[in-house]
């Protein structure tokens, strides 16, 4: 087992990494720093729950929990409002008090959104994250909780940071190879904005992670969570350095709202975000000889680098007006310095994004 730590001004929390985890869920919940739930609430979705949650539930009982579940349906969607009201509704119908606790066994749309409900039940509740997606390495830990709106990507959130983050890697033998895939655009942003060393070992060691070689995904989920660790400790609530967490995001999320939400899944998005934040920073003459580089890496993870989707600039321009990194509606981007570094830029002019807009609408160079 693995374990790194998340320490903000407010509070410190493990993130424990390893093979056969959710089995020892007890032992791991006694090593928390807080007084511990009697009562708690597994929140998971409709394809994790016939797979991980009566394991949970039965090695949680066992060691003498109260524990209930809500199971909620699969995919983005769920990410809503209403979803969190009626979450909230089975909280309390299950008596779940100030002193109980929320599990999110799931991806990150079980995260997120069992996370919110966390932050907002009775004002705030304990709360643990169960990662069951290589996505969910990003989404666990940094404590960004929060729903979808039609007009915007997670636009209703709140900061809560979890109490322990259990990622109990043998989770991902039963997932999709497109959502390992979404995964690894997470490992990819993570190492394009911090580490050029991480950049050239996903490349070196990509068909073994594809592969899912159990050390190979153990070490890249570690080296992901440890950037991630290491930006939201020096700067929990985005007063800065976090926004570069955000690297593709910018044009991932204009995607997918416009797109309803259901054309791409975050990953994928991200991936295109990627690409085109790479051109942009090129064009700005920010970066030289990035964008070649980062399409490729992308490409080999069997991501999207070009959206048809992209056409729609106007829409998408409307929607990155309305980023939360944005200033009074102007355009901001995270941008490359080079592979490895990044930057935030404020006020890019709508002229470049449009220009990489329409270049990744289905043009390769
Ligand atoms: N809070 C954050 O910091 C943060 C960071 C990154 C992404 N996110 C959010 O996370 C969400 C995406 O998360 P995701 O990619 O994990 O999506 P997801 O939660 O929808 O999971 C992907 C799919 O895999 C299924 N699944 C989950 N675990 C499985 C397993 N072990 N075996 C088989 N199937 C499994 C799910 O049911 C779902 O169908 C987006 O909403 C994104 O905005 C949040
Ligand atoms: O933790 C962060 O900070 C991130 O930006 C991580 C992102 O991967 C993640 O998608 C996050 O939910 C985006 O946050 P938002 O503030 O842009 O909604
Ligand atoms: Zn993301």
């Amino acid at each position: 087992m693995r374990t790194l730590w998340v320490e903000t001004a407010t509070t410190r929390y493990p993130i424990q990494i390893g093979s056969g985890l959710l089995k020892r869920l007890p032992v791991l919940l006694e090593e928390v720093e807080w007084t511990p739930p009697k009562r708690l609430m597994v929140v998971t979705d409709t394809h994790v729950a016939p797979l991980y949650l009566e394991r949970v539930i039965a090695s949680l009982t066992k060691a003498g929990y109260s524990v209930g579940s809500w199971v909620i349906p699969a995919g983005e969607t769920s990410k809503s409002l209403s979803m969190v009201e009626q979450m909230a509704g089975e909280a309390i119908r299950q008596g779940l008090d100030r002193k109980s606790g929320i599990l999110a066994l799931g991806g990150g749309v079980v995260g997120d959104a069992a996370g919110f409900l966390a932050a907002t039940y009775m004002r705030g509740i304990p709360f643990v994250q169960l990662p069951t997606t290589l996505l969910a390495h990003d989404s666990s830990v940094g404590g960004k909780v929060g729903v979808n709106h039609p007009l915007g990507k997670n636009m209703v959130g709140a900061f809560h940071q979890p109490d322990l983050v259990v990622f109990d890697v043998d989770t991902l033998k039963s997932l999709p190879a497109r959502e390992m895939a979404a995964g690894f655009a997470e490992v990819i942003k993570e190492a394009l904005i911090r580490d050029d060393s991480f950049v050239s070992w996903l490349e070196e060691n990509r068909d073994g992670l594809m592969a899912k070689d159990p050390a190979l995904l153990a070490e890249a989920i570690e080296r992901g969570c440890r950037i991630k660790a290491e930006v939201v400790s020096q700067d929990e609530k985005e007063s800065g350095l976090r926004a570069i967490l955000n690297y593709g995001h910018t044009i991932g999320h204009a995607l997918e709202a416009v797109t309803g939400y259901r054309r791409f899944i975050h990953g994928e998005a991200v991936a295109i975000g990627m690409v085109g934040a790479a051109m942009l920073g090129e064009t700005l003459g920010l970066a030289h000889d990035v964008s070649g580089r980062t399409r490729r890496l992308i490409q080999s993870f069997e991501l999207p680098v070009q959206a048809r989707e992209a056409a729609e600039a106007d829409a998408l321009i409307r929607a990155m007006r309305r980023d939360k990194k944005s200033d009074q509606g102007s355009l901001t981007f995270v941008l490359p310095r080079k592979i490895g570094s990044v930057e935030i830029v404020k006020e890019v002019p709508e002229a470049a994004v449009r220009q990489v807009l329409s270049r990744l609408e289905g043009e390769m160079g």
